[in-house]
């Protein structure tokens, strides 16, 4: 069939319209939006990184190109990103950073502080999420099967060994998922087993809750601010696998912790962020 000229301009100006009449009109359709925008720009961006990482092949050093080209996405969402202590990183051996995982938004948090050579730890699903999935392929991304336990605790082995042997980091969310709850689900201890097998210490980063901003059960996506906070460096020379559990559960506490002083939600009643000359208004 045959649209008279001009037809696409009034179709697609019709589509606009309904588009912003949703937007004004509707939270749920604006946080839809918003999302569909995030999932589709980092779509995008990935297709852009992913001649750029070829030419050194799957390296590491590929993911400060990811870095780079995500450090803007704060601003399309109005999201101030406030890091604190980022003096805590060791400048130059090996670590495990454990981090809570509240959404994919975290990617934004992340991004922030992601350290040279450090790599996440993800989920395999996301090796299959089209262009994203092969530029974190391309940066090194390790990727786990969270389906088959064996498979998944003989990479983590591995990777103990690689990061002695090639210097690298690894980043952890060791709640194994997102979780939308304002809080911190119990950790797995991959991470905590990791960094006793490589003897290296265990950088806990809390990123505040985002309740204030965003919910996806509310379907509620505004503007807003996150604090990143980078903990002291936890050593683990000298412990052995039977030490892990409570290695673990205290790295959780003190997470928690934090994570309740630092969120602006009421959940945790911290309100650090909100007090000029508060605790988050020094640097730490
Ligand atoms: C521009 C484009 C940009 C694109 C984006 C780029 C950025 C991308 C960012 C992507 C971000 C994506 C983010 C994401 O995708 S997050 C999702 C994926 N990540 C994770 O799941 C990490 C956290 N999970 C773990 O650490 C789990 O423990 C693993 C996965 C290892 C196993 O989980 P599973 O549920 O199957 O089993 P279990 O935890 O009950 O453990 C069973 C037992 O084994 C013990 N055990 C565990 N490990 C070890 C070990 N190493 N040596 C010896 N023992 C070990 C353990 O203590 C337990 O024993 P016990 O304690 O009960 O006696
Ligand atoms: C041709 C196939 C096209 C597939 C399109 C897929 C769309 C995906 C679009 C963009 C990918 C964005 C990458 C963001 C990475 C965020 C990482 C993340 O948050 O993973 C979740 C994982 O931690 C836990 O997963 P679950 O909470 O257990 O679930």
């Amino acid at each position: 069939m045959e649209l008279w000229p001009g037809a696409w301009t009034a179709l697609l100006l019709l589509l606009l319209l309904l588009l912003s009449t949703l937007w004004f009109c509707s939270s749920s359709a604006k946080y839809f939006m918003k999302m569909a925008f995030y999932n589709g720009w980092i779509l995008f961006l990935a297709i852009l990184a992913i001649p750029v990482c070829a030419v050194r092949g799957r390296n590491v050093e590929n993911m400060k190109i990811l870095r780079l080209l995500l450090l803007h996405v704060k601003y399309l969402y109005g999201i101030r990103v406030e890091v604190r202590g980022a003096h805590h990183f060791p400048p130059t051996q090996p670590y495990v950073v454990v981090s809570n995982h509240q959404s994919s938004l975290d990617l934004l948090g992340m991004m922030e502080v992601l350290p040279d050579r450090c790599v996440p730890i993800a989920k395999r699903e996301l090796l299959w999420a089209g262009s994203a999935g092969l530029a974190c392929w391309l940066a090194g991304v390790i990727f786990i099967d969270r389906k088959r336990t064996g498979d998944a605790i003989s990479v983590m082995s591995e990777v103990a060994q690689t990061l002695l042997t090639q210097d690298v980091r690894v980043w952890v969310f060791p709640e194994g998922t997102r979780n939308h709850n304002g809080s911190m689900l119990p950790f797995k201890r991959g991470a905590f087993h990791l960094a006793v097998q490589a003897q290296v210490p265990i950088i806990p980063i809390v990123m505040s809750s985002y309740q204030d901003f965003y919910s996806k059960k509310e379907r509620r996506f505004t503007s807003g601010r996150c604090q990143v906070r980078v903990l002291p460096p936890v050593p683990t020379e000298g412990l052995t696998p039977d030490d892990v559990p409570a290695l673990a559960d205290r790295v959780r506490h003190s997470m928690l912790t934090i994570f309740r002083e630092i969120s602006t939600d009421g959940l945790g009643g911290g309100d650090c962020l909100k007090k000029p000359g508060g605790a988050g208004e020094a640097r730490l």
